[in-house]
């Protein structure tokens, strides 16, 4: 099928490549003509493993091209998915700028009938408005039908999320529209969940919130596991094995980031609010998270007495492993944090450097890799797992830093046996600190 994808950021571009993958025939469009640009040469703009020798060979196979322009991307076009920007505002309502902003233009180059798929994360009710938005701005005698496809991947295994996905979730008010979307995913033979748009638009928003949730959940665990000496790894795994609970989302750390949980859950707290409905729970969830983010420093500054003039690495700056997306990071609160604190800060990411150096505060270094951010440091900070921090060699790490270091880490990548052995000294979330080399003070 002929189809165009608007919008090619994380959702749109590997929407489109696997569209593409799957046999369509697909035009991404995106008005950031510099992307445009890169990407028909077959590079992409983000960082997501798999995604550039896909969108390569998707290229070669003339099944994959990209345009900035609306005329010349929607030329025949049966179907179009819409997978904009949906940010918050700072009030935590969603900003549907991007929405309508792409829908007009949708809109004014459309010259035959069409089926407009959002994929766009937007608040119930938003594509029964877009509909007839789109309706109000249409230049030619076509009709449309909008339907909602929200999508479920994740930013680091997007590719992999959309090839093994749990359920395609389908709100539609037309029964045809929607056996067309069937039909368009129909090789990835995935569990269908074919609703109307506004349980679709809710499936969205109540997945995101859960998930949050069971985050928020397993970090007050974390906190009173090291108030009690308890080990939240052996109590998560422990309740994980029951198949009710399930070991997933139960990993404890430094709270949740991205551009997603943080917008999706307060946009789903005014969404309540706007039905006179105080959803106290997800309230909780967010002050949570919002706390876990500044514990460590927190800590930190309680054993040290103040972070005037340390030297500070802060090892992994993304939001998660696999991307290099910095939106809501917890690195940005923690290193404004340490900032604010006066500590000197040097940072190290394998990927997000780029994204991260306009919108860190101007004082903080960026080392070339995480040896030279931990050379010489005092204090270390581990706030994303990436296998190349996973990975360090805890000598090495003691061996860089000045003497007698002190790590905190926010995910959890080293073993207490492992850490004992080094005679680090070494906070990490609901598990045991350890006390480093006591024959040193
Ligand atoms: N990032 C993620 O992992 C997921 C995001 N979502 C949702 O998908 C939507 C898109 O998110 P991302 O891909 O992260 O956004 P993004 O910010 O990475 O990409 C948006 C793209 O749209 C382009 N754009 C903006 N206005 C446009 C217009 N008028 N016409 C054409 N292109 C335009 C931008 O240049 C950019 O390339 C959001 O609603 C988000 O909540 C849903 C699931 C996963
Ligand atoms: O709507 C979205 O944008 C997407 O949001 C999340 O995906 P994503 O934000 O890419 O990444 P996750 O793997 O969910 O991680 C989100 C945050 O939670 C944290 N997290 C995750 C899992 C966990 O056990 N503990 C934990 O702290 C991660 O470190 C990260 O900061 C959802 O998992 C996707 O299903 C959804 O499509």
């Amino acid at each position: 099928m002929k189809l165009a994808v608007v919008g090619t950021g994380y959702v749109g571009l590997v929407t489109g490549v696997c569209l593409a993958e799957i046999g369509h025939q697909v035009t991404c469009i995106d008005i950031d003509e510099e992307k445009v640009e890169k990407m028909k040469k077959g590079i992409p703009p983000i960082y997501e493993e798999g995604l550039e020798s896909l969108m390569k060979q998707n290229i070669q196979a003339r099944r994959l091209f990209f345009s900035s322009k609306f005329e010349k991307g929607l030329e025949k076009a049966d179907v179009i998915y819409l997978a904009v920007g949906t940010p918050q505002y700072p009030d935590g309502t969603t900003d549907l700028t991007a929405v309508e902003s792409a829908a007009k233009s949708i809109a004014h180059h459309l010259v035959q009938d069409a089926i407009i798929v959002t994929k766009s994360t937007v608040p119930v009710g938003s594509n029964e408005y877009l509909k007839s938005f789109i309706h109000s701005h249409l230049k030619n005698d076509v009709s449309i039908e909008v339907v909602h496809n929200p999508e479920f991947l994740r930013e680091g295994s997007a590719i992999h999320d959309t090839f093994h996905g749990d359920r395609i979730v389908i709100g539609a008010e037309n029964k045809q529209a929607a056996a067309v979307i069937e039909q368009i995913n129909q090789p990835l033979d995935l569990p269908l969940v074919v609703t109307d748009i506004k349980n679709a638009e809710m499936i969205k928003y109540a997945s995101n919130a859960f998930l949050a949730t069971k985050i928020s959940f397993i970090n007050e665990i974390a906190n009173i596991c090291e108030k009690i000496g308890a080990n939240v790894e052996d109590v998560a795994y422990g309740m994980g094995l029951d198949k009710r609970i399930g070991h997933q989302f139960l990993k404890a750390g430094i709270g949740y980031g991205g551009s997603c949980f943080p917008k999706d859950t307060n946009a789903l707290v005014h969404m309540a609010g706007g039905v006179d409905h105080d959803f106290e729970l997800l309230k909780s969830v967010i002050r949570v998270n919002n706390q876990q983010q500044i514990s460590l420093v927190q800590k930190a500054k309680q054993r040290l007495g103040s972070l005037e003039g340390k030297r500070v690495a802060v090892l992994g700056l993304a939001y998660k492993p696999g991307t290099d997306d910095m939106r809501e990071a917890a690195s940005i609160v923690v290193i404004h944090r340490l900032i604010e604190e006066g500590a000197e800060v040097t940072a190290y990411d394998p990927f997000a450097m780029e994204n991260a150096a306009p919108i860190l505060p101007q004082q903080v270094w960026f080392a070339k890799t995480a040896a030279e951010a931990l050379h010489d440091a005092e204090v270390g900070f581990i706030l994303t797992e990436w296998d190349q921090i996973k990975n360090l060699s805890l000598k090495d790490v003691k061996d860089l830093m000045k003497a007698d270091p002190i790590i905190y880490d926010g995910r959890n990548c080293f073993q207490l046996d492992d850490v004992r052995q080094h005679l680090i000294e070494y906070h990490s979330v609901g598990r045991p600190s350890i006390a480093g080399d006591l024959r040193s003070n």
